[in-house]
């Protein structure tokens, strides 16, 4: 099992539960995207995987770790990158020879060519790029670790057209190569191309963990020109043209799927919920 969170809770001491009975499952390597309304506690799970917060209640196991307990096994075979992390103001290459060695799949010829595809210089520190450049040293050093765990908040904040491409395509390598990679985004449309997976907190809960594929062939997308043609089991959203609906009927509608509109069917628009049976992998309408 690659991450197990049975029921965890968390608050930062305010006596109000940010996350009030997670359970979370992950077994497969691939990209999942963790998406949440601003505030719904996106990095304090990504913390929680990491080690650097601690559950109040609930437990959580990542490779068979434990990771509040900080084993150095898990801190090598696991990288997080928030989306405001802490780099010296050192050029890339001096922060890979740095901090590599301490990974052991680091892989500082990935890290060269990641740069250089990301058009970042390996010799200019980081107190004299961009906030874009500095970004991208940045992933281009999550990305070389090679862990089997990547956890990235807010990656593609930043980044241009190119170096948003770029990334993507980094990241199918990074799975090819059997990593697991969480990214906690709000621009979903920026990845959803890569994404294996979705998961929707909501309420301090995981209110949907979808296989993107499955997904797609459940919920069927419609352009119309009234809201809900189908009855009100679905959800509308005003886009130019006329309405984009969502429905969990299994049919073949006339649009193409979108992440962000399913989302937000999700959140706010009451979509019917379908249960997904990890055994049989089929929705449970
Ligand atoms: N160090 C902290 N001390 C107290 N409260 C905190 C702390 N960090 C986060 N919080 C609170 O916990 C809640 C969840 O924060 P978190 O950063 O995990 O959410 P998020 O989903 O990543 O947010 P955003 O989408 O805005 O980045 C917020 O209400 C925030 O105010």
């Amino acid at each position: 099992m690659i991450l197990q969170a049975n029921s965890i809770h968390h608050n930062y001491g305010s006596g109000q539960d940010i996350l009030n009975g997670v359970d979370l499952t992950i077994s497969q390597s691939g990209i999942t995207g963790l998406c949440a309304p601003n505030g719904e506690g996106k990095t304090t799970l990504l913390k929680l995987i990491a080690g650097l917060q601690f559950p109040s209640k609930g437990d959580i196991s990542v490779l068979g770790q434990t990771p509040s307990d900080r084993p150095l096994d898990l801190l090598q075979r696991l990288y997080f990158l928030p989306s405001e992390p802490f780099f010296p103001k050192w050029t890339p290459r001096k922060i890979a020879a740095y901090y590599g060695p301490f990974y052991p799949n680091f892989n500082n010829q990935l890290f060269l060519e990641t740069l250089s595809d990301f058009r970042a210089d390996p010799d200019k520190p980081l107190d004299k790029v961009s906030f874009g450049q500095k970004r991208r040293a940045q992933l281009a050093f999550a990305l070389a670790t090679r862990t089997q765990i990547l956890l990235l908040d807010e990656p593609t904040t930043g980044l241009d057209i190119q170096g948003k491409d770029q990334f993507r395509r980094t990241l199918i390598a990074g799975t090819e190569a059997g990593q697991t990679i969480i990214i906690a985004t709000h621009l979903l449309s920026e990845i959803a191309p890569v994404l294996d997976h979705v998961l929707v907190l909501n309420d301090g809960k995981i209110h949907a963990h979808l296989p993107l594929e499955l997904a797609q062939r459940f919920y069927s997308f419609n352009l119309t020109t009234s809201p809900l043609p189908y009855g009100d089991k679905g959800y509308a959203r005003r886009v130019p043209g006329g309405w984009l609906t969502v429905h969990a009927d299994g049919r073949q509608g006339n649009a193409a799927f979108d992440l962000e509109t399913l989302y937000l069917a999700l959140t706010d628009g009451g979509l019917p919920q379908p249960g997904f049976d990890l055994n049989t992998k089929n929705f449970q309408a």
